[in-house]
C-alpha cells in the first residue's frame, strides 16, 4: 500500500523539489457552462465550445469568420436569456455547475468510505471553469500518482467523451512527472445506470394521476455526417433506449427515441424531439407524454430550458395536455451508486 504522505526521497539530491505522492485521483468531467449569462462570459464560453473541432469540424479558415463575426455577435444574447431563465441566482451559477458539485461531493464520500484518504475525487469542465488543466495540476500537486478520468457522458461521442479525453491528455502533456492514467468508457449499457433511469421513471409515473401514454427518450443530437464517418453515439443512444425498454417491460408503442438541440445548417440525427412531440399530439392524438434525457448526467440548459420550455410548448401548441419532464439523474442515490460502482470497477488493480 503506498504511503499517502511519502515524498520522493530515495537518492534525492538537494536541489530536487519536494514531491507529494501516494494518492489516486478520480477526476469527473462534464461539458462546462458559462461563468455568467451576460454577453462576454457567454461569448467566451460559446467561442471555446464552438471552436472545438470535435464539435464543429469545418476548417478554421471557413468556420472562424462565421463563428466570430456572425454567430458570436448574436447567440450570446439569445443563449444568455435562456441561461438567465434557469440560473441559480441565489448562488450565482448555472445548474450544471451546482449539480456537478453535488455529484462530486457524494461520490467523494462513497470513495473515501471505501478507500480512505488515499483517494481524491474532484471534477473539471471541458469548456470554461474549473478547467481540466487546473484540476489535473491540483491532483498532481496533491500527490496523485494515478488518475482515473471519468467523462460523465453515458454514450460515447466525439463531441463528448473524446474531446473531454483530448483535453485531459493535453493537460497531462504539461506535467513534468506524469501520473499513470486511465479513462472510463461510455456506460450506456451499465446495469446500475439503466436501473437508476428506470427507477426515476417509476418514481415520476408513480406521482402522476394518469400515466403518460408514451415516454419520449430525447438525446442531444449531432450531425448525421458524424455517424456516417464512424461516430458510435447514435448506436449507443438506440441501445440505451432498448435496454431501458427491456427493463421497464415495455413495447415499442410505449417508448421512442428522439434527438434534440439541432445547431447549424446540416441534417442532424432524426427524429427531432421538437417536431416529434408535436406529431405525437397532432397525428397520434396523444394527450399525455413524458420526456426523459439520458444523454445528460446533470440537468442543464438543454433540459431545463429546451425540453421543459420549448419542447413542452411545441407539444401543447399541437393539442397535447399533460407534459411531464423527468429530471436527469443528477445526485439521486441510485445514480451516485451506479457511478461509484463504475469507478470502483475501473480502479481495479490500482485500489481495492
Ligand atoms: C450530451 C451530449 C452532447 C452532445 C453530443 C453535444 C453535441 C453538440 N452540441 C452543440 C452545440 C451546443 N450545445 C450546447 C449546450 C450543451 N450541450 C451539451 C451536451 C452535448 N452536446 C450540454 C450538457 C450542454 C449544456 C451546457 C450547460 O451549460 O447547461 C450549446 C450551448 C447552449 C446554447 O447556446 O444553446 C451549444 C451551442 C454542437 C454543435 C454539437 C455537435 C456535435
Ligand atoms: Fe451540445
Ligand atoms: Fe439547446
Amino acid at each position: 500500500m503506498p504511503d499517502a504522505n511519502a515524498t520522493h526521497s530515495d537518492h534525492q539530491p538537494a536541489n530536487h523539489p519536494k514531491v507529494a505522492r501516494g494518492k489516486t485521483g478520480v477526476l469527473l468531467a462534464n461539458l462546462g457552462t458559462p461563468d455568467a449569462y451576460t454577453y462576454w462570459p457567454m461569448r467566451r464560453y460559446l467561442s471555446q465550445f464552438l471552436s472545438d473541432k470535435r464539435v464543429i469540424d469545418y476548417p478554421s479558415w471557413k468556420w472562424q469568420p462565421i463563428l466570430q463575426g456572425i454567430i458570436l455577435s448574436k447567440r450570446p444574447f439569445s443563449s444568455g436569456k435562456a441561461y438567465e431563465s434557469i440560473w441559480n441566482h441565489d448562488i450565482g451559477e448555472s445548474p450544471l455547475l451546482t449539480i456537478t458539485k453535488n455529484q462530486t461531493a457524494k461520490i467523494a464520500d462513497t470513495m473515501n468510505e471505501a478507500f480512505g484518504d488515499q483517494i481524491m475525487v474532484d471534477f473539471c469542465m471541458r469548456y470554461g471553469n474549473p478547467s481540466t488543466e487546473s484540476k489535473v495540476r491540483a491532483m498532481v500537486a496533491a500527490g496523485c500518482e494515478r488518475v482515473l478520468f471519468f467523462p460523465l457522458y453515458p454514450q460515447y461521442g466525439g463531441a463528448t467523451t473524446a474531446t473531454a479525453n483530448d483535453e485531459f491528455f493535453r493537460a497531462m502533456m504539461k506535467e513534468k512527472w506524469q501520473p499513470a492514467v486511465r479513462t472510463v468508457p461510455a456506460y450506456y449499457d451499465d446495469a446500475g445506470y439503466i436501473e437508476a433511469l428506470a427507477q426515476s421513471i417509476e418514481q415520476a409515473y408513480g406521482a402522476l394521476e394518469a400515466k403518460p401514454e408514451i415516454l419520449v427518450v430525447s438525446y442531444h443530437g449531432m450531425p448525421v455526417r458524424y455517424l456516417e464517418e464512424g461516430d458510435p453515439y447514435h448506436c449507443h443512444c438506440q441501445k440505451n433506449t432498448r435496454l431501458l425498454k427491456e427493463r421497464m417491460g415495455w413495447d415499442d408503442t410505449q417508448i421512442i427515441t428522439t434527438f434534440q438541440s439541432q445547431f447549424g445548417p446540416e441534417e442532424w440525427l432524426q427524429p427531432y424531439t421538437v417536431e416529434e412531440v408535436a406529431r405525437l399530439a397532432r397525428e397520434d392524438g396523444k394527450k399525455r407524454i413524458a420526456v426523459i434525457a439520458p444523454a445528460f448526467s446533470a440537468d442543464c440548459i438543454e433540459t431545463l430550458e429546451e425540453i421543459n420550455e420549448e419542447i413542452k410548448e411545441s407539444f401543447e401548441d399541437a393539442g397535447g395536455e399533460e407534459f411531464t419532464y423527468i429530471p436527469c439523474l443528477n445526485d439521486d442515490d441510485a445514480h451516485i451508486l451506479a457511478l461509484s460502482n463504475i469507478i470502483k470497477n475501473n480502479l481495479k488493480g490500482w485500489l481495492g
